[in-house]
């Protein structure tokens, strides 16, 4: 079940179902829960683990099932029931969690009652709890959804129970309401999906407060202006059609979210509302497309296509000018709406152990598998057709491109400590992306073609979201690298791993046509090829542990302001993706250009660059030839550390170091730049005296400025 964010000015009307999802997990039989309350023992974990009651007739969830369960002559849940709440949504916070509450209360009312309900029937029963369609229709049927509420008849509006309030307390309405309950009317709610364009993608800005929606309704008007009306109607018929189309068009979606019938009535609730709402437009932030507020509030709902992390960072700061934290996540559409899926060995024997029992949680991983579907699709390619589900991934070589045997390279590799920083911070939408870099950065300085990827994610519990946003990571790498991600790994191994903390690695394979040398070519070589460099974007993903030993002694939270970078966090500057080289790299082996490349990874300049030479030359370095990215200097100002150790932790400002020959180094350096490569001349190769360094770095003060 996802939640909704209500999209302005369709206030109450239009809803968007987003990439989090409120689970239940219920079993019946449970021996523990005997004697429990109505039957029902109730467990949580997540968001709000600390305010919500386990009470099942206070927990708006349980009571939502109770609700519907007594509509339907039952008193109380079936013997022995145990509703597991896994829930990441925040509370309170305009992302719909109490319609995700009671949507799954509908549901579970209607699972342990056998009721058969259908959506449509589900949607009634709903809207006697929430009466604005808007979040619980998507959360329900998923997508992005318009809804109405049809006019009573004036014999079920004579009915002194149908509930008034907006967000009930208890399913209630009555003084008779816990024994004979109000059976909603039949077909209360109408939804209609819209089309949703794929590149738009929801930011969401989370500020650390509650607004309950029962307070934030309050403070609207009980009539409006003619005009305000109006003018709310012809924005919201233009902007349902606009974020279907694609590419959007951010003029239209703008102004097409522009409000006046509640926002401006709502800022007394929320610091700053009108100001931070106007800080932002698609002139003075590209990408943007427009910005509201989500729910009732107190989030910020910013759609965009592209630089996410910098509207943002952004918007986090104008909150904090209001003293304000928050925190952000980049959602998308969620298009199942509630899912509901039986376990198939729920029969246990009285007392009978479960491998969910001992943590391992069969359904978790075939959710996953479910969910990462689409993702892992989208990276199909010839000869890798990218469909998950089988025992192997398969590769067919000639559909590939390669009709003659071609050599096959392996890579692999994991992610490393950069991982910490993504359990820190709780976003693990780039760190997939790392992964796949460092093994097709290794593939392509053999001059191998990455074709196939599989990952490997091994955790403690399965959580399902934070999965998902990892294996979309490893998808987008996969894609910018143009190798399918044929298949990969879940491994739940509660006791080995701890908390949210998993670790992930991974393997490539990648294939060199017959006929074409597998690079370096050491053989060739000599005195005088030059070095070409092309520039990292920080730290990449090696170094990790002594970054994290920089900022404890610095006492740096990963939440605080970046000191190299002021417009991002600690946190979300480190988790900045390792460069994928591959396109460039290719379109210059294609025309054989190279001699042979170093992936600058563990080990810097000083352990890689050797990696690609012959014993009797050496890579003379002038280390004032390319600029040093900001974190990485910051870094070893702040850690003391010499030039010699930066040289050997960090890539130093270069992600990979190329050998050409002088006569080819123009014609390299334009095809390179020509696929969009910064290219750098950074050096020559020189005789190496005996057993000396096989890199001789030179005008390393450079790096002491
Ligand atoms: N997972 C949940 N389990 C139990 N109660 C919940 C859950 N999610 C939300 N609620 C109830 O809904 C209230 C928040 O509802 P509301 O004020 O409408 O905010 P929101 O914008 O998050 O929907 C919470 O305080 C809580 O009582
Ligand atoms: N249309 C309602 C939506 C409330 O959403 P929530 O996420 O805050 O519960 C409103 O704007 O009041």
């Amino acid at each position: 079940m996802a939640t909704t964010s209500t999209i302005r000015p369709g206030f109450d009307v239009i809803g968007l179902a987003l990439s989090v999802w409120l689970e239940l997990k219920v079993t019946i039989g449970d021996e523990k829960s005997s004697g429990a309350p109505y039957n029902c023992r109730i467990t949580y974990e997540g968001l709000g683990k600390e305010g919500v009651s386990l009470d099942p007739n206070q927990n708006l969830i349980t009571q939502t099932a109770l609700y519907v369960l007594r509509c339907h002559e039952q008193r109380a849940f079936p013997s022995n029931t145990h509703v597991h709440i896994v829930n990441p949504i925040p509370l309170g916070r305009g992302l719909g969690s109490s319609g995700a509450a009671v949507v799954a209360g509908v549901a579970l009312g209607s699972e342990v009652g056998k009721l058969n309900l259908s959506k449509d029937r589900i949607l009634d029963f709903c809207l006697m709890i929430e009466r604005h369609p808007d979040n619980v229709a998507a959360a329900l049927y998923g997508g992005f959804v318009g809804s109405y509420l049809k006019e009573l008849n004036p014999e079920d509006l004579k009915r002194r129970e149908i509930p008034l309030a907006e967000v009930l307390p208890a399913p209630q309405g009555g003084e008779d309401t816990g024994l004979k309950p109000p059976v909603p009317p039949l077909n209360i709610g109408k939804h209609i999906r819209f089309p949703w364009a794929k590149e738009i993608k929801c930011l969401a800005i989370i500020p650390d407060f509650e607004v309950a929606t029962a307070d934030a309704r309050r403070v609207l008007p009980t009539s409006y202006e003619k005009a305000d009306t109006i003018y709310n109607l012809q924005r919201v018929a233009l902007l349902t059609t606009a974020l279907g189309q694609s590419p959007p068009n951010p003029e239209l979606i703008y102004d097409g979210m522009q409000d006046k019938i509640h926002q401006p009535y709502r800022k007394s609730l929320i610091p700053g509302l009108t100001e931070i709402l106007q800080s932002v437009t698609p002139a003075t932030h590209p990408g943007l497309l427009g910005i509201c507020l989500s729910g009732a509030g107190p989030t910020i709902l910013a759609l965009a296509t592209q630089n996410f992390e910098q509207i943002a960072d952004h918007l986090v700061q104008q909150f904090k000018k209001e003293n304000i934290s928050c925190e952000w996540k980049l959602l998308e559409p969620a298009y199942d709406g509630l899912t509901i899926s039986q376990e198939t060995t729920s029969q246990v024997p009285s007392g009978g152990m479960t491998y969910a029992d001992a943590g391992v949680s069969i359904d978790a991983g075939n959710e996953l598998v479910k969910s990462i579907k689409a993702a892992v699709a989208s990276t199909r390619r010839p000869g890798a057709d990218a469909e998950i589900g089988g025992f192997g991934g398969a590769l067919d070589l000639a559909g590939a491109g390669y009709q003659e045997a071609p050599t096959l390279i392996q890579a692999i590799d994991g992610v490393g400590t950069k991982l910490k920083i993504a359990f820190a911070m709780n976003d693990f939408s780039t760190v997939g992306i790392d992964l796949v870099a460092m093994n097709v950065n290794d593939l392509v300085v053999q001059g191998a073609e990455p074709l196939t990827f599989m990952d490997y994610y091994a955790c403690s519990t399965l959580n399902v979201p934070d999965a998902v946003s990892f294996v979309e990571s490893v998808a987008k790498g996969c894609k910018e690298a143009g190798c399918a991600l044929v298949g990969g790994e879940t491994a739940e191994m509660p006791g080995i791993y701890q908390g949210n903390e998993f670790d992930a690695g991974g393997a490539a394979t990648g294939a060199i046509k017959k006929g074409q040398k597998v690079l370096p070519l050491k053989d060739a070589m000599q005195e005088g090829d030059v070095l070409l460099g092309l520039p990292s974007n920080g730290v990449h993903s090696n170094g990790f542990s002594l970054v994290r030993k920089i900022l404890e002694k610095k006492d740096l939270d990963f939440t605080a302001p970046a000191p190299w970078d002021s417009t991002k966090t600690v946190g979300s500057s480190l988790l900045t993706p390792t460069r994928i080289y591959v396109k460039p790299l290719l379109a210059a082996v294609q025309q054989d250009l190279l001699l042979g490349m170093a992936h600058i990874t563990g080990g810097g300049l000083e352990d890689n660059i050797p990696r690609m030479l012959p014993k009797h030359l050496a890579a003379e370095v002038d280390a004032s030839a390319w600029p040093v990215p900001e974190v990485l200097m910051w870094l070893k100002k702040a850690g003391n550390v010499s030039s010699r150790e930066f040289a050997r932790t960090w890539n130093t400002g270069l992600g990979m170091v190329i050998v050409v020959r002088e006569a080819k180094a123009d014609e390299a350096t334009r095809v390179l730049e020509g696929a969009g490569e910064k290219v750098y001349r950074v050096g020559r190769l020189v005789k190496k005296e005996g057993e000396g360094e096989g890199v001789l770095l030179q005008q390393f003060e450079h790096w002491d400025r």
